[in-house]
């Protein structure tokens, strides 16, 4: 797959403070990329280094196979959609702030004017079109920057935690909407977030940062097989501690510190599950269920943080 936006061991002080730490990772075209990680992570800072607002002090950025430079950023940002990018217009209204952005990239009338309805739908805000941005809630304000972001149909859209504000129906729709952006619109998009619940379902790659590091980054399926290889099974039963015994016996077993329950990890070369189950019968133990775990990307964030948070 192609590359759209690569980052190679950038490093970047502010106020002499080592923010961002040789940091590495690469968005494929066509994904959706969460960037992940704790308050003072890194998060906007990075955001900022790609889209050309701060420069590397050591390192490489490269957009659309291009390094960026003093000469060609302006053009490179061209071809991105950034949510923060500059204030909105305060004494214009929604759809005069949408247009003017639209006529700033460049696309015809009657584009901008498909796009503003669709925005408009897509963001609850049709009938507070013609209300100044001075009189909008902070919730909409934010809406209108994505739509901003959005109007041009970037071939790269960046956005710095796009949810923040919203109502819980305006999160899930304008989440949604990126997907379906970059589905049907080939859009390749990057958001920043706090929210790693059900985050599987809305992005294709992850990259966690804390204290400036890349502690992890790759493609979600690929990064959850590569941390758990194994089958794992969560055994609920009338006699857990027996259950741990048991299978701490055929090598098989571990306590699961995320989730405060034994967890039965079933190794191919060890044992397989039916058999155990008998094993555990015959033992007397009742048996309620044995289901698969299923690892999210909560699992393997906090997996990732555990024992980080005192380093730098
Ligand atoms: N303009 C600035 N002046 C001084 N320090 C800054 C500035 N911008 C960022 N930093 C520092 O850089 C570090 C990373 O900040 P950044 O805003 O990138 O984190 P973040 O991951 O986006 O955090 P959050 O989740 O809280 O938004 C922090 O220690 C922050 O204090």
């Amino acid at each position: 797959m192609r590359v759209l936006a690569t980052c190679s061991n950038v490093s970047k002080s502010i106020d002499e403070r080592l923010v961002i730490d040789s940091v590495s990772f690469e968005i494929p075209e066509g994904s959706t990329f969460a960037l992940l990680g704790p308050n003072g992570a890194g998060k906007t800072t990075t955001i900022r280094l790609l889209t050309g607002l701060l420069t590397p002090d050591e390192g490489e950025i490269s957009l659309f196979d291009s390094k960026i430079n003093s000469e060609n950023a302006s053009t490179l940002r061209s071809n991105i959609g950034v949510q923060n990018d500059g204030n909105l217009y305060e004494e214009l209204t929604i759809e005069e702030n949408l247009s003017i952005w639209g006529k700033l990239y460049g696309l015809e009338g009657s584009v901008i004017g498909k796009r503003i309805g669709e925005l408009l739908n897509l963001f609850d805000l049709e009938d507070r079109k013609k209300s100044k941005v001075s009189q909008l809630s902070k919730g909409m304000r934010q809406k209108v920057m994505v739509a901003r972001a959005i109007i041009h149909h970037p071939r790269l859209l960046i956005l710095d935690e796009p949810t923040t504000g919203l109502d819980p129906q305006s999160s899930e729709t304008l989440m949604n909407y990126l997907k379906v952006l970059t589905e049907e619109e080939k859009m390749t998009v990057l958001f920043s977030t706090h929210i790693l619940e059900g985050l599987e379902t809305l992005a294709s790659h992850i990259g966690i940062l804390n204290k400036g590091k890349m502690l992890a980054t790759g493609e979600i399926p690929d990064l959850l097989k590569q941390r758990w290889p194994d089958d794992q099974y969560s055994i609920s039963s009338n006699n857990e501690q027996r259950v741990y015994e048991i299978c701490s016996q055929y090598g098989v077993c571990e306590y699961d510190t995320i989730h405060n329950d034994t967890r039965v990890v079933v190794k191919a070369e060890t044992m397989d599950m039916p058999d155990l189950i008998n094993v555990l019968v015959k033992e007397g133990i009742e048996i309620d269920a044995a289901e698969k775990v299923q690892r999210t990307i909560k699992d393997y964030y906090f997996d990732t943080l555990v024992g980080k948070s005192d380093e730098h």
